[in-house]
């Protein structure tokens, strides 16, 4: 009887199959479209379609609900009943589907259309957050240009959407409800499938902390001896404008100014980018090129067609922020991002092509199963190959770097220009979720966001806000993925996971053992190495067809994310931070700031 009961579970699940690749199909082009070309016909479209597919879905999901897979034998059918079981913001009724998407595209696009005015010219008032706001952030050394440019976005972008986002959460706790969820806190959660994920997310940042103190200490000095001590205090939190981007999530910006061996060449890969004019395409066909070198998949040709790898300039209001998109027919795959030529751009166009390549990797499993091991995993792929591409050795392969000493010197001021980029993205990444889960449940409420939003920035990231802030601000919303309802907890544990990612790929390749000091796990290039690339190759093809571990020890040998990667790849920057900090007798940590902001 229970054979012939999963004989038709197996049968039905096949067939669910090919209606949810259509019917994720349809609401993915709908998003495209919107995103690319923010137009109320655009918007509409997408929210008919939206509400169409959710009627289907419900459809589905009560037939799915007939089978009994829970007592299934067959733990994969039983994997796929389980995911397709969880129906998502399509089980909400009609009006509170409809609610909720428009307050998500309400803040999406008060976010890609906001503009602000120039400082210098404040007659010129079509600054967006890309490039403009970004460039100025990167560039500019005038506390007060960047305060007023700092006050001026979140002002544009931020408190607006402080409506929206109310009914944004209480819309999508429901829906989390409906799936069996106590809040959309336990419902983001519940996709790195482990009991205790938040146990697990705080040990790892227990692990790091230390090493971030160290950064945080040192670069707050650099930046009192800059700018003053009126403007930065020898012991309290960092003011958030002066940390070279507009949410201080990164601080490359200000790498320039502050690194530790100034005299030493300076890695300035944008400039050598612009001198051997690179285009996007270029940027783009270069990417590519180190995944081939992998025996990795190249770009299909539809991929060049489609996507959208430069903003348009015929006017269009579109979402600049860097994208990578599964159509689901396992044909269709397309980046979009407003590049200019910058290394950060460099960056994420891996990044970004990371997303593809996954999607290629596991295009033929079921589309249930097309997703990360975990979230964390999907934006970890890109950044590993961004850790090659970014030592010298491999810049110089690419001619972006002349030759230069190989010295510790330069080896400190390699592994500190990227601490500002991996250590210091830490505690923002992990303190931007721990916001939204204290909204969802409840604990933060309307009458506290910004209170609460700026007590975890200064507990956590010892940072704090340019000017006093009150609850007329919004200033979570002047973040994307808050604006876009995009969950953050992915790029945290990207962080870490990604360094044992990277370290078991560069033993693959012959390029680093552990505890011979000739082969730094930070100076390792994994560039043409088939070995590293079949074995990421094989990890990437199961999606999300086993839990996560299992993909984690296919690659690593270890069944748990820990921050051993981080500390091995940065453990000589942080003896020299320690060294350094003691010497200039550097407070290590923060006291409470003085700026009024609860
Ligand atoms: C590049 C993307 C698109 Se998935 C992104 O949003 N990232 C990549 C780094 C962290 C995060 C951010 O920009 O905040
Ligand atoms: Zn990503």
């Amino acid at each position: 009887e229970r054979a012939a009961e999963e004989a038709a579970g197996r049968e039905y699940i096949r067939s669910l199959n090919e209606l949810t690749s259509k019917a994720k199909n349809k609401k993915t082009i709908a998003s495209w479209n919107y995103e690319s070309n923010i137009t109320t016909y655009n918007e509409e479209v997408q929210m008919q379609v939206f509400l169409e597919v959710a009627e289907e879905e419900k459809e589905y999901w009560k037939e799915t609900m007939t089978y009994f897979w829970n007592e299934f034998e067959d733990e994969d059918l039983k994997r796929m009943f389980q995911k397709y079981s969880k129906l998502g913001t399509s089980a909400l009724p009609e009006d509170l589907n409809q609610r909720l998407i428009q307050a998500t595209n309400d803040m999406q696009s008060t976010y890609a259309k906001a503009t602000i005015c120039d400082y210098k010219d404040r007659t010129k008032c079509d600054l967006h957050v890309e490039p403009e706001i970004t460039d100025i952030f990167a560039k500019s050394e005038d506390p007060e240009e960047l305060k007023y440019t700092w006050l001026e976005w979140h002002k544009a972008a931020g408190a607006p959407s402080r409506a929206s986002f109310t009914e944004y959460v209480e819309m999508n706790n429901e829906a989390a409800k409906l799936n069996g969820f106590d809040t959309a806190a336990e419902w983001w959660l519940g996709e790195y499938e482990a009991p205790d994920s938040e146990e697990q997310f705080m040990a790892l940042w227990k692990q790091v902390k230390p090493l971030y103190q160290q950064i945080h200490a040192y670069v707050r000095r650099q930046l009192r001896l800059k700018y003053g001590d009126n403007v930065v205090s020898a012991k309290g939190p960092i003011p958030a404008h002066l940390l070279g981007n507009i949410w201080a999530q990164t601080w490359g910006g200000v790498e320039k100014f502050t690194r530790p061996y100034p005299d030493k060449a300076d890695v300035d890969v944008t400039a050598a980018l612009i001198s051997q004019n690179y285009t996007a395409l270029k940027m783009f066909k270069t990417a590519e090129e180190f995944f081939t070198s992998l025996n990795l998949s190249g770009m299909p040709d539809s991929f060049w067609e489609k996507s959208i790898i430069e903003k348009p300039n015929d006017g269009r209001e579109m979402v600049c922020h860097a994208s990578a998109w599964d159509f689901f027919d396992g044909e269709d795959f397309r980046i979009k991002q407003c590049t200019t030529i910058t290394n950060n751009f460099f960056k994420t166009t891996h990044h970004e092509m990371g997303h593809i390549q996954y999607y290629l990797q596991y295009k033929d499993q079921p589309v249930i199963y097309r997703a990360g091991a975990n979230p964390g995993f999907h934006e970890a792929v890109g950044d590993v190959i961004a850790l090659s591409v970014s030592t010298p050795k491999h810049l110089r392969v690419m001619g972006l770097l002349e030759d230069g000493p190989d010295d510790l010197e330069s080896n400190i001021n390699q592994l500190y220009k990227m601490g500002l980029d991996k250590i210091v993205f830490l505690p923002f990444a992990y303190l931007l979720d721990l916001f939204r889960y204290g909204v969802f449940r409840g604990t933060t409420t309307p009458d506290n966001y910004n209170c609460h939003f700026w007590q975890l920035r200064e507990s956590v990231q010892g940072v704090e806000p340019p000017a006093p802030r009150s609850e007329e601000d919004f200033d979570p919303a002047a973040k994307y993925h808050v604006a876009a309802d995009v969950e953050y907890m992915r790029y945290y544990i990207s962080y870490i996971i990604q360094f044992q990612f990277h370290r078991s790929l560069c033993q693959l390749a012959g390029e680093y053992t552990p505890d011979d000091s000739s082969k730094l796990l930070s100076n390792c290039d994994i560039y043409k190495s088939t070995a590293a690339g079949n074995a990421l190759g094989k990890m990437l093809q199961l999606g999300s067809s086993k839990p996560w571990p299992d993909a984690m020890q296919m690659l690593t040998g270890q069944r748990n994310m820990d921050a051993s990667g981080v500390l091995e790849y940065f453990q000589p920057l942080h003896e020299w931070l320690k060294a350094e900090n003691e010497r200039t007798g550097e407070y290590i940590g923060w006291e409470p700031s003085t700026v009024q902001y609860c």
